[in-house]
């Protein structure tokens, strides 16, 4: 089985177990999410069911519309039933290292809107502790003028090394979809506390939020190789 199989078995499980009738939906964003709303398209169409749907990112915003699902906004709807979303990496207490691909403000603010926030992740997602399988970092996105000092404290703090993330499409940073920068802090302490980690780096003037989730997720959804899937709780 591919790993794009992997991640659709565990979307397919998720939508199944955790979307309701009469519900709000927050989608996440990523590669595995898009198997997450086209299952919930195939279930609205078949079961009828009504679901708002208030998206994470620009590509979960276009996820909704192209499925001709209801868009919600968080104005509307500020209590979530269930946010499915993916993740880069998550370790045996269900901290998650999030924004490999860019997004993590919105899904933060989502997910700590949200009833229950459900991983959904292939495989090579699945680590005992965070650094064990995703080694590009700790994303922290970041305003544009103090990127340079919020490297220069995190380092400082922490250690490890700090990399402004380059676009790959464009010449120069990646810009977020809230007009900031990315910085993917390469840690080096694996027995951190994330929790306090977190909050530090977060109280550093300038930066706008980071990619670890910690004490959010209530349930993970691992597709494995074989076509099973392999759940987590908290
Ligand atoms: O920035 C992206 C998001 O946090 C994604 O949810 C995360 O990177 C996982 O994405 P994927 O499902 O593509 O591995």
């Amino acid at each position: 089985m591919s790993l794009e199989q992997a991640k659709q078995v565990a979307a397919y499980r998720a939508v199944d177990e955790y979307v309701m009738n009469n519900s709000v939906f927050g989608v996440g964003s990523g590669s595995t999410v898009v198997y997450a709303v086209q299952r919930l398209a195939e279930r609205v169409e078949t079961e009828n069911l009504k679901v708002t749907c208030v998206p994470t990112s620009f590509q979960a915003k276009q996820l909704i519309l192209k499925h001709n699902l209801t868009l919600g906004e968080l104005d509307t709807n500020p209590r979530i039933d269930v946010t499915i979303d993916g993740a880069d990496e998550v370790d045996a207490n269900m901290t998650l290292i999030k924004g490999g691909g860019g997004c993590l403000l919105q899904e933060k603010i989502v997910a700590s809107c949200s009833n229950k926030m459900i991983v959904i992740a292939d495989y090579t997602k699945d680590s005992s502790k965070l650094g064990d399988r995703y080694k590009k970092g700790i994303p922290i996105e970041v305003v544009p003028m103090a990127y340079v000092p919020i490297k220069n404290k995190v380092i400082a703090l922490f250690g490890g090394d700090v990399k402004l993330r380059s676009a790959i499409a464009k010449a120069g940073p990646v810009v977020t979809d809230n007009g900031n920068f990315i910085l993917d802090w390469l840690f080096t302490n694996q027995d951190l506390d994330w929790d306090d980690v977190n909050k530090t780096i977060k109280m550093i003037p300038g930066v706008v939020e980071t990619g670890l989730f910690v004490k959010m997720c209530q349930k993970a959804y691992f597709g494995q190789p074989e076509g099973n899937v392999i759940e987590r709780s908290a």
